[in-house]
Order: structure tokens, then sequence, then C-alpha cells
């Protein structure tokens, strides 16, 4: 499978260490989408990619698939376009708390027989709660995020603070590189309103630790993820990078786990 990337921080410099330099069967970054192409050009030489500040022109390039690996505001800005030529898989999921975004995706994606791919980031459990409510009988789902305070606030505090707590609706709004997760467990679950975020600002701690809660007529269910950060981002969890991996091997996989 032929990658196109979009965006060259942290997570896609995971993925092109990974795929193009050590190599993964079956997948190869061949395009990258970059705003600055000045900032970005020794990726052509390191990794055999070409280069893109044309949305048309990377989406018409030879690729099977698109990765998104931008930020929130490109994913409105690009995806639209990006899903009515190729299957998507998108890691800002935090913008699908648009719902009017979400049913255009959707409806494109219907319209033009693509798949969009929401890997599960930094957190687990998502198979577990997508079966708990198939018949609508989750009864609550919350997430408790604890991350290193200086990859959230910029006052020095010396013990744990609650910075957030209320809806991934609104967690998603207040922080948008820190809570992304929180959209991928509502969409698995019971919806934007209805899950319950609380984000905790610790200066004691080094790892990114979700904790997640589900109660409903399957019993109950409780996960806590300690997530080492990736060190070209530590607001975000090596896992989140490694999904993405994981999400693009299962394509083509024929026994499906989960
Ligand atoms: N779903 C999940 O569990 C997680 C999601 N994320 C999200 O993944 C995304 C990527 O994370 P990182 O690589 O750590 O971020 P990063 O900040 O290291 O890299 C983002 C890159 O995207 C580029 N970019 C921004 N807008 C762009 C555009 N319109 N076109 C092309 N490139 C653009 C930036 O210049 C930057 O190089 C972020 O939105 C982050 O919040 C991160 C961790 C977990
Ligand atoms: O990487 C993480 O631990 C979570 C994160 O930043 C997000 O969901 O936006």
């Amino acid at each position: 499978m032929k990658i196109g990337l979009i965006g060259a921080g942290a997570i896609a410099h995971f993925l092109l260490e990974e795929i193009n330099e050590k190599r993964q069967e079956n997948l190869r970054i061949t395009s990258v989408f970059v705003r600055d192409r000045e900032k970005h050009h020794l990726l052509e030489s390191n990794y055999g990619v070409k280069l893109y500040t044309e949305i048309d022109a990377f989406l018409d390039s030879e690729i099977d698939i698109v990765v998104e690996a931008a930020n929130i505001e490109a994913v409105h800005t690009l995806l639209p376009a990006a899903i009515r030529k190729k299957d998507v898989v998108l890691i800002s999921i935090g913008a699908l708390v648009d719902e009017e975004l979400l049913a255009e995706l959707n409806t494109l994606a219907n319209e033009f027989n693509r798949r969009l791919y929401l890997p599960s980031g930094a957190i687990g459990g998502l198979d577990l709660l997508q079966n708990a409510h198939v018949l609508g009988t989750v009864t609550s789902v919350s997430l408790t995020t604890r991350k290193p305070a200086s990859s959230l606030i910029e006052e020095t505090i010396e013990k744990e603070k609650v910075i957030f707590e209320g809806s991934a609706t609104e967690a998603i709004r207040r922080y948008p590189k820190n809570m992304n997760v929180s959209i991928v467990l509502a969409l698995a679950g019971i919806g934007f309103d209805e899950t319950s975020v609380t984000l905790v600002a610790d200066p004691k701690i080094d790892k990114n630790i979700h904790q997640i809660e589900m109660t409903g007529d399957f019993g109950e269910a409780t996960f806590t993820i300690k997530n080492n950060p990736l060190p070209a981002n530590p607001k975000t969890s090596y896992l989140a990078a490694m999904s993405i991996l994981g999400t693009l091997k299962k394509i083509k996989q024929k026994l499906l786990i989960g």
C-alpha cells in the first residue's frame, strides 16, 4: 500500500522511520503533504518521499490511502477533499466533534465508496465498549486523563490539579491537542455530551495516563493506560503513533481479531 501522509511532526516522523527507514511489509510512504516545503525538504532525501504543498496534486499522486497526522484544523480543511479520492486514516479525531463535519465525511465516504479509519490512538478498550454498547445498553463512560503539568499548563504547580471536568465536547474544545482520545471514546460509546472527562495536570509524572471506566448491562470495565510519551512531542503518546501503524497493518489482514 502506498501511503500519502499529511503532516510532518512527531507522529509523521515515527511513521517515516518505522515504515520507510526500518521497513514494514507492504507499506510505503510515498507522498507527504506539508505547508512549508523549504522547512521539510530533507524528508525527500532522507525517506525517499515526494513533498506536496497543493492538496489536489497530493491526492492525485500515486497513493492508495491518506494518513492524517497534522491537527484538527487540517482535518476541517483537507479531509472532505481527501475522502472523495482515497480511504483515510485520521488521528486528529477531535475534529469529528463537529457533527456537521462528521456527517459530511460519512456522506462522502458512502457516495465515493471510501473508508474512514479511526485508530484507537493513545487508549484501548474501544472494542469492548463497542460490543458492550451494541444494544445501546452502556449507561456511563468516563475518562480521567493525567498528563505532566508542563504539557498542559504554563504555571508551575507543586501538587496535582484538576484543570477540567465536563463532557468530551467541551474537553476537546478546551484542549484540542490533548483530548482526541475523549472523542474516539465518545464515538465508540455513548456520545460526546454523555462521555465525562476529567483532566489532571500532575507535576510528578512523566507519563500520559488515561483511565477509562464504563458501566452498563454487560457489567463494568476499567482500563488504565500509562503511556510513554513520544520524545519529539511529549503531549503525544508513543501508543498513539503505533496505533496508526496497527490500523494500516490490519487493513489487508484476513484474520481479524476483536
Ligand atoms: N487520537 C489520539 O489518541 C491522539 C491524537 N493526536 C493528534 O495527532 C496529531 C499529530 O500529533 P503530533 O504528530 O504529535 O503533532 P505535531 O505537532 O508534532 O505535528 C503536527 C504537524 O502537522 C503539521 N500541520 C499542521 N497543519 C497542517 C496542514 N494544514 N497541512 C499539513 N501539515 C500540517 C504541523 O506543521 C506539524 O508538523 C495532533 O492533532 C494530535 O493532537 C495526538 C496524540 C493522540
Ligand atoms: O497522546 C495522548 O496521550 C492523548 C492525546 O494527546 C490526545 O488524545 O489528544
